[in-house]
């Protein structure tokens, strides 16, 4: 495999210096980075972790989508990952916490195959993250600790995240979830059922995205 190419031949330097420019990392967060992308790349041939068109921007649909998050919440170290699927944005935050003491991953993913790469990809990376192969319901119910983040990308409508993440965010946690060209929809319709303070910030990576950053989130009183 040549240095200009990826996977299969695939020509993904130009793609990844984009997105190097518009989220800059480490030289060793780049090193684990570039082995989760090689690892990803190499299960996708049997199992469907993210979607076939977007394999070549890989670094920038994917990666740097995942990696705009740190800025956001720039002293977070614990964080809770609901419908990881292939590891986004999960493994990449954990990629860059990876030299922070204390930091760590939780990654829920109820799917079997998608859990068992996950849990490849944090051997393979050493990030420090551990992976939930169960039902987000059933996570979140169950988990004691309080966490700084809870985030979710292509998951489900806000008003389903913020019923998820509720127990999460009412114990401190900022929900931060990337959204698309439906975001206000969604916001009108969360707002029925939830009063809670959003803050829309415009996407680095996709003209039409955002992520939504979520705090003090309450149920609405009857009317
Ligand atoms: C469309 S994928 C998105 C994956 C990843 N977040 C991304 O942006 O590439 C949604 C993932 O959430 C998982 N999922 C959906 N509902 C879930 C639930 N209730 N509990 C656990 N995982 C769930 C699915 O198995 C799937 O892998």
């Amino acid at each position: 495999m040549s240095k200009a190419t990826g996977q299969g031949g695939l020509d993904l330097a130009g793609d990844k210096a984009r997105a190097l420019a518009l989220t800059p990392v480490s030289r060793e967060t780049l090193q684990r980075l570039a082995i989760y992308v090689e690892l990803l790349l190499r299960w996708q041939q049997t199992t469907n972790l993210i979607s076939p068109s977007t394999i070549p921007h890989i670094w920038t649909r994917h990666i740097a989508d995942s990696l705009q998050l740190m800025d956001l919440v720039p002293d977070a170290k614990t964080w809770i990952d609901l419908g990881s699927g292939g590891g986004f944005p999960a493994i990449p935050v954990a990629c860059v916490l990876a030299d922070t003491p204390g930091a760590m991953v939780h990654l829920v993913e109820s799917n079997g195959k998608k859990a068992a790469f996950l849990r490849e990809a944090v051997r393979a990376t050493g990030v420090p993250a551990q992976v939930h192969a169960e039902r987000i319901e059933k996570f979140v119910a169950g988990a004691v600790n309080s966490v700084d983040v809870v985030s979710a990308r292509a998951l489900a409508p806000l008003k389903t995240l913020c019923d998820q993440a509720f127990p999460l965010i009412e114990r401190g946690a900022t929900g931060l979830f990337l959204k698309g060209l439906d975001v206000d929809t969604e916001l009108t319709e969360a707002s029925k059922y939830w009063k809670l303070d959003a803050r829309k910030v415009p996407s680095k990576t996709s003209p039409d995205g955002c992520v939504v950053i979520v705090r003090n989130l309450k149920t609405q009183p009857a009317t």
